[in-house]
Parts: C-alpha cells; sequence; structure tokens
C-alpha cells in the first residue's frame, strides 16, 4: 500500500471510529494533482460522503458551498492565478486622505477597525510596507495576540534610506524581511542582517517581483498595508486582488495629504477599477467596504465589468509561457516533486518510486557494485517526501562522486526522461494537462537550478521544461495517429 493510501486508510477509520457516520465535503482540492483519495478511502470505510454542488444540490447546499468557498479564496487565487492571494488595505478620512500633509496618520479608523486589521494580520502569511511607512510610523505590524500566528513582516525599499533602530528589526515574534536592489546600502545591509533581518535583493524591486518570491516561500495570502507610492504600482501590476478600505467619519483637508492609491495613469472615469461582490458593514463608527479586483475562481461575479479592464497584465510573450516549479502552482505537477508514484523496471525487477525525484536521484547510484552505492540508493527510495530524497541524492552525490553510476552526466537527461514518460502515461490527469499546454514554452522557473530550470536569471537549461515538451510532442503525434485511424471509413462490404 503506498503512503498516502495507507494514511487515507487509517485517518478514514479513525473518523469511523469516531462515530462519524457523514462527511459533507465543501470543495475539491483547486489542483487536480492535489486531489487525494480521502473520498473513496472514506466511501470504503462505510462513511457517507456527500460533496457540495455533486451529490447535494438545491438553495442551501448552494449557499454553503459559497460559505466554503469564500473561506478557501487565498488557496483558489493562488491555484489560479499561481500568486499569493493579495489584500490591499487601508483606513482613509472621508475626505480621501490616509494621513495629514505632514505623513500624521495615527489614527485614522477606531480601535476597533483596527482591532479587525489585527484579526486580518493574523490570518496572513505575510504583511507588505513601503520604506516611507517605515521611516513614518516606525510600525509593528504583528497581530498582537499572545501564542497565535504573526505574519512575516517586508519590507519593500529600493533606497534603504531605512532607520538602524526600527519596530520591524526586533525579530523575536516573527521575522522580517527586507526587499531591496542589488547593492543598496551595503553597510545598513550587514547591521540589519545582524539583528536577524533577512535581505532579499533583486536586481530591479517590483511587487510582481515580490509576489513570485512569496509564492515561492508557499504563502497563500499576502496583506499590504503600503501607502498609495507603493499600492499604485502593486495594483497596475495585477498583484492586488482584494481591497478593504475602512473610511472613517473624519475630514483633514490638506492638498499634500497622501491617498491610498497613487499614479495609475488613468485619464477618464470611465478606466476605473470597479470591485465586485462588494460588502459594506459598520466597524464602529467607520465603514468598512470590501471588494475584488478580479473574479473569485468558481464564483459567479455579480458585476459584469471585466471586460472592460482598462489593463491586461502580461504580455503576449509572457503568455505563450508557462512557468512551473513548486508543486502547489497550477502546473505543479510538471515537477519531478509531485506526489505521483511510478513504477519502474530495473533488471527485469518492477520496483516502486513515492516520485520522479525519487527515482532520478537513486538513478545516481543505480548498477553500482559497492555497498555504500546499494545503500544511498535504498535510502533515498526510503525517504518520506520528494524534497528528502533530493537532498540526500545531492548529498551522497557531493561526498562521493566516485560511487555515481559510469557516465552519469552523459546519462541523467534519459533516466529523467523515461521517468517522466513513465508518470504522464500512468496518469490520464497529467497526460492531458501537458497536451492542454498546446505550444506553449515550458520552463522550469526554479531560481536555484541551471541544469533542469532556467535559474535566477533565466539563463539556465530547462532541462526539464525541453524534455515535458518533447515527450508532449510525442503525445501529440499518437493522439493524430488516433484521429486518423478513426476517420478512415470503414469497409463495409
Ligand atoms: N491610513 C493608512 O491606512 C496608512 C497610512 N500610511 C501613511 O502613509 C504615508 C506613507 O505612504 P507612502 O508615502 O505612499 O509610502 P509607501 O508606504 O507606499 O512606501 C513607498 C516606498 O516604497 C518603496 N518601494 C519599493 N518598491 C517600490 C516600487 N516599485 N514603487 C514605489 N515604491 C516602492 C520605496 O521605498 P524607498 O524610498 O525606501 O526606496 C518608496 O518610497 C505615511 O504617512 C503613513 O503614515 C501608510 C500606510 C497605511
Ligand atoms: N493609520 C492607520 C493604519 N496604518 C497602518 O498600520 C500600521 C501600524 O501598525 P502597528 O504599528 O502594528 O500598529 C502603519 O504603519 C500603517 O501601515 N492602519 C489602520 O488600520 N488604521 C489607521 O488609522
Amino acid at each position: 500500500m503506498r503512503k498516502k493510501d495507507f494514511l487515507d486508510f487509517h485517518s478514514s477509520k479513525a473518523t469511523m471510529q469516531a462515530g462519524v457516520l457523514r462527511v459533507i465535503v465543501g470543495l475539491h482540492h483547486p489542483l487536480q494533482h492535489f486531489r487525494g483519495k480521502a473520498i473513496t478511502a472514506l466511501r470504503k470505510a462505510g462513511i457517507i460522503v456527500d460533496v457540495l454542488g455533486e451529490d447535494t444540490v438545491g438553495d442551501r447546499a448552494q449557499e454553503a458551498l459559497e460559505a466554503c468557498q469564500y473561506v478557501n479564496i487565498p488557496l483558489l487565487y493562488t491555484a489560479t492565478h499561481q500568486l499569493p492571494f493579495s489584500v490591499l488595505k487601508y483606513a482613509m478620512t472621508l475626505d480621501g486622505k490616509i494621513a495629514t500633509s505632514t505623513g500624521h496618520s495615527s489614527w485614522v479608523s477606531s480601535k476597533l477597525s483596527r482591532q479587525r486589521v489585527l484579526e486580518t494580520r493574523g490570518r496572513s502569511n505575510a504583511v507588505i510596507v513601503g520604506g516611507n511607512t517605515v521611516r513614518r510610523d516606525d510600525p509593528r505590524l504583528t497581530a498582537r495576540q499572545e501564542n497565535c500566528h504573526s505574519p512575516v513582516r517586508i519590507v519593500m525599499s529600493r533606497g534603504l534610506d531605512l532607520p538602524e533602530e526600527a519596530n520591524l528589526w526586533d525579530v523575536s515574534i516573527t521575522p522580517t524581511i527586507v526587499m531591496t536592489q542589488r547593492g543598496a546600502r551595503n553597510d545598513l545591509q550587514k547591521k540589519l542582517a545582524s539583528k536577524g533581518v533577512e535581505i532579499v535583493e533583486f536586481d530591479f524591486l517590483t511587487p510582481r517581483d515580490v509576489m513570485n518570491y512569496c509564492y515561492d516561500c508557499g504563502f497563500l495570502s499576502v496583506l499590504w498595508e503600503c501607502g498609495g507610492t507603493l499600492s499604485a504600482p502593486a495594483i497596475s501590476a495585477g498583484v492586488i486582488h482584494k481591497v478593504m478600505a475602512f473610511v472613517a467619519p473624519k475630514i483633514i483637508g490638506g492638498v499634500r495629504a497622501p491617498s491610498p492609491v497613487g499614479e495609475l495613469g488613468f485619464l477618464e472615469m470611465t478606466q476605473a477599477l470597479k470591485l465586485s461582490n462588494v460588502s459594506y458593514e459598520q466597524v464602529g463608527p467607520d465603514l468598512l467596504i470590501s471588494g475584488y479586483l478580479y473574479p473569485i475562481p468558481g464564483m459567479q461575479v455579480d458585476a459584469p465589468m471585466w471586460e472592460e479592464a482598462p489593463y491586461v497584465t502580461g504580455s503576449n510573450d509572457e503568455k505563450s509561457v508557462i512557468y512551473f516549479h513548486k508543486t502547489w502552482g497550477f502546473f505543479g505537477a510538471f515537477s519531478t516533486f509531485s506526489p505521483h508514484p511510478v513504477s519502474m523496471e530495473n533488471d527485469g525487477k518492477r520496483i516502486s518510486w513515492h516520485s520522479v525525484e525519487h527515482y532520478y536521484q537513486a538513478q545516481k547510484f543505480n548498477g553500482v557494485k559497492d555497498r555504500m552505492a546499494e545503500k544511498f540508493a535504498k535510502d533515498i527510495q526510503a525517504a518520506d517526501c520528494p524534497e528528502k530524497a533530493a537532498w540526500l541524492g545531492k548529498n551522497f552525490a557531493r561526498q562521493h562522486p566516485d560511487l555515481l553510476q559510469p557516465d552519469w552526466q552523459q546519462r541523467r537527461t534519459g533516466i529523467m526522461y523515461e521517468a517522466l514518460a513513465k508518470k504522464f502515461s500512468l496518469y490520464p490527469d497529467l497526460r492531458n494537462l501537458l497536451l492542454s499546454t498546446n505550444s506553449r514554452l515550458l520552463v522550469n522557473s526554479s531560481p536555484f537550478d541551471v541544469y533542469w530550470g532556467c535559474g535566477r536569471n533565466g539563463m539556465g537549461l530547462n532541462q526539464l521544461g525541453k524534455l515535458l515538451m518533447k515527450l508532449r510532442a510525442e503525445f501529440e503525434a499518437v493522439e493524430i495517429v488516433k484521429l486518423h485511424k478513426s476517420s478512415i471509413p470503414k469497409y463495409s462490404g
């Protein structure tokens, strides 16, 4: 029995033993390759399983389904947009200011509204501010609840003209990452690093790069608490999905007082970005207006304005490329780490591997007549996750290059291709997913791998992407032959 089946079996048994007779499933995982065997295992264990919208229909089921979708919005967005779900939150006065003209902003909104913000922070993986907000407010950006999750704090600053002492540099509660441009103020970088602050440098700092980074970290939801200077490029880049605006019944005036969104370059009111699924809620004396800038995946949009949207993110060139890397991405099944066991033949014996990565790493030592090499291959095969298998394989190879199978460097691409061909043939969903990419360029965007991936600067060899495109061409050829055969008129005598 595979480990996953084993767990499904035992957890369904435990569910049964706990006296659960019926389970209602709200949503399937949005990514096909993450849909496990839980429903089958529960049914096998004698538990009644109803899936909302499939086995249970009607108004109440629809209502429940929508509630499940709302709860899972970060997961649904991340899976479809391949970026974490981002919320821009701000507090403004009735005349649209987020601070006075001197930059003083504590506080625009009421205590009750700010409490709501703390709760939202507690449900976010990261919170982002710009350099100005750090310089002006010296914020803490924690959730202020004891023993409760606080988000990772991210500061975006190009110039790094930041104070040496600041609340955000105290990382005892939760980490802080400063994202900046290469070479900016090395002196300050060192000082911050010595306090435990992580520094990440980009060639050119943009909101999209930061969100790609967050996606690679596995973040599902990010809260932007910056001012208008940073929120505008973030909106233009298409990385903000939801807006939460607290409107306080106050007027502060001031022509230089900052507003929540800076320059978007629009000239006419028709260009305004309209929100959908808008809600209005009174929070103490304030009004909280929330809505979505992009339709919620899988959900009805209540305002059909998307065809009017004045900007389209990504150029045509970008659209013809599919980047994949982490297994939780939409095309995550293309990763060698995806949880798809493969059985491969070796010396006339069929051996089962938890993933392509397990198989590939163990092949480094395959056929080498040495007890240590045999042990390496066995340890890799038994690794409980692909990350561990990769780590073991790389470490063993580094420590004992003498134990690698002969001509490993030349043979590794062919070995990988065989395993990929097996994986995509074994799982029809994966084969269909690969075929659905048509002629698009497939790029493994791993920043750390310049052989299998494209590396940080995009100049890597992208061997994994190339092998998948080769495999796709083979599958397409088979499809064409099938189509041709089915269209040959049969001889009817
Ligand atoms: N009421 C509210 O809800 C809030 C109010 N505020 C108030 O707003 C004011 C600060 O807002 P604002 O001045 O707009 O500052 P932001 O918080 O928007 O920060 C702007 C800074 O972000 C950094 N940055 C990094 N990448 C980019 C990029 N691609 N484009 C633009 N900027 C980038 C730059 O830092 P660097 O210069 O270091 O390179 C830039 O100066 C303060 O007075 C604060 O009190 C702030 C947040 C919320
Ligand atoms: N002024 C203002 C907000 N400001 C935001 O909150 C940050 C301060 O967070 P902290 O230091 O953790 O309390 C500040 O830097 C800015 O991002 N938020 C609000 O909900 N309402 C307000 O009126």
